[in-house]
């Protein structure tokens, strides 16, 4: 098709698309994706840009997201821009697809990957309206119908979908063999991905939902870093050696995840240098005898203010989180570092005894904001540490 042509009559621009919510609210749209229905729970991120990587964070398993900026698109899609081997979301809500996209690094338009990846996708509805309704009833559960479209239908699978409380999802989106990773970061003037010649510190990064952005920084760090499944026992890790272990973010209830909790339990008992993000971080905090409690619509976004507590220092960081640490009965051994400023939830934790930190936000966030890529420096220290008392 011509590039005027596609402007002025844009595929599927006319296939009719519901979201349904299981209040009942229903919104009329327009298919930018699949025909086909998809289930899960409807959460908003109010980031800017970044939708590519929204949707391939495994993180997003058993959730469709509504993005609060309007123009989802104008950018296009980049394959070395996925965070993971699929798009995990399971749906997408936007208010407008732009027909054409315009990026020197754009390979495809969003409309085009939506139908590549097999994703469910509705625009023209009033995302404003539903985000003020997701942020005062707090998240819930909805259904997209795009091409054959049954209300009713749609009503009963959305209030039908159990809830993300309860659900194990890192042992669903996990890798199943270990693997090496060696690739770092990706240098925009080279377009190439960087290589790090020194390998001083040998990680062992579980999978519950690993971003590619997550394992590439360690590499830029100078880890040389072996990926294992999520439901790998701490025995086996530990006979590997490791100079430190790495919890990854992903999607699901923390506390569904017994087996990451227990093996923790028994890295930290170990005492070998740990570090958690997101996922990681909240399997850490339960390991320590702290709990977590699902929150009433989350962090999704991209500029979210978070204040280290004793240094009295903010970072804007980019956040991905249902869960939260809950701040009741927090054991003695647990430290709070950081909090947000939106909420004053926990967003840093670090055990007093031992060397293991977590963190709620995402340090990799690809595209930006990258200055909580300091957040990594605890953990690498440690392993130096270690190193250093031999
Ligand atoms: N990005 C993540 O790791 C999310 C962690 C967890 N699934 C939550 O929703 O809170």
């Amino acid at each position: 098709m011509s590039k005027l042509k596609q402007i002025l009559f844009p595929p599927n621009d006319h296939k009719p698309a519901v979201l349904v919510l299981s209040d009942g609210s229903v919104f009329q749209g327009v298919s930018v994706g699949v025909d086909g229905c998809a289930v899960a729970e409807v959460v908003f991120n109010t980031a800017i840009t970044g939708y590519q990587e929204i949707l391939s964070d495994p993180s997003y398993a058993e959730q469709m997201v509504t993005l609060t900026y309007p123009h989802i698109g104008n950018t296009g899609a980049t394959a070395v821009d996925d965070e993971s081997v699929q798009v995990f979301a399971k749906g997408l809500i936007i208010r407008d697809c732009p027909a054409t996209d315009s990026n020197w690094r754009s390979e495809q338009s969003l409309r085009d990957y939506l139908q590549q990846h097999q994703v469910v996708a509705i625009s023209d509805i009033d995302t404003r309206a539903l985000t003020n309704q997701l942020r005062e009833q707090g998240s819930l559960s909805g259904c997209i119908m795009a091409g054959d479209i049954d209300v009713d239908q749609a009503l009963a699978k959305a209030k039908a979908f159990p809830g993300l409380q309860g659900m194990d999802l890192a042992k669903v989106v996990s890798c199943d063999q270990p693997h090496t990773w060696s690739e770092g970061t990706y240098d925009l003037n080279s377009q190439q991905f960087r290589s790090s010649g020194v390998q001083n510190h040998r990680v062992v990064s579980y999978d519950f939902g690993v971003k590619r952005n997550i394992l590439r920084i360690l590499h830029d760090l100078g880890c040389e870093v072996t990926v294992v499944p999520a439901q790998t026992p701490a025995e086996e890790v530990l006979a590997m050696k490791p100079d430190g272990i790495f919890l990854s973010n992903g999607p699901g209830d923390p506390a569904a995840c017994d087996y990451a909790v227990a093996a923790c339990q028994q890295f930290l008992e170990a005492g070998i240098p740990l570090f958690g993000i997101c996922l990681g971080h909240q399997i850490m905090a339960l390991a320590m005898g702290a709990g977590t409690m699902k929150m009433k619509f989350g962090h999704h976004g991209a500029n979210h203010p978070v204040e280290h507590v004793t240094e009295k220092t903010v970072m804007i960081t980019s956040q991905n989180h249902n869960f939260a640490v809950a701040d009741e009965q927090l054991p003695e051994l647990l430290e709070v570092t950081h909090r947000s400023l939106f909420d004053g939830s926990i967003q840093g934790i670090r055990h007093t005894q031992k060397p293991a930190y977590g963190f709620q936000g995402h340090p990799e966030a690809s595209p930006g904001p990258h200055e909580a890529k300091r957040i990594f420096e605890p953990f690498i220290a440690a392993m130096q540490q270690e190193k250093a008392n031999g």
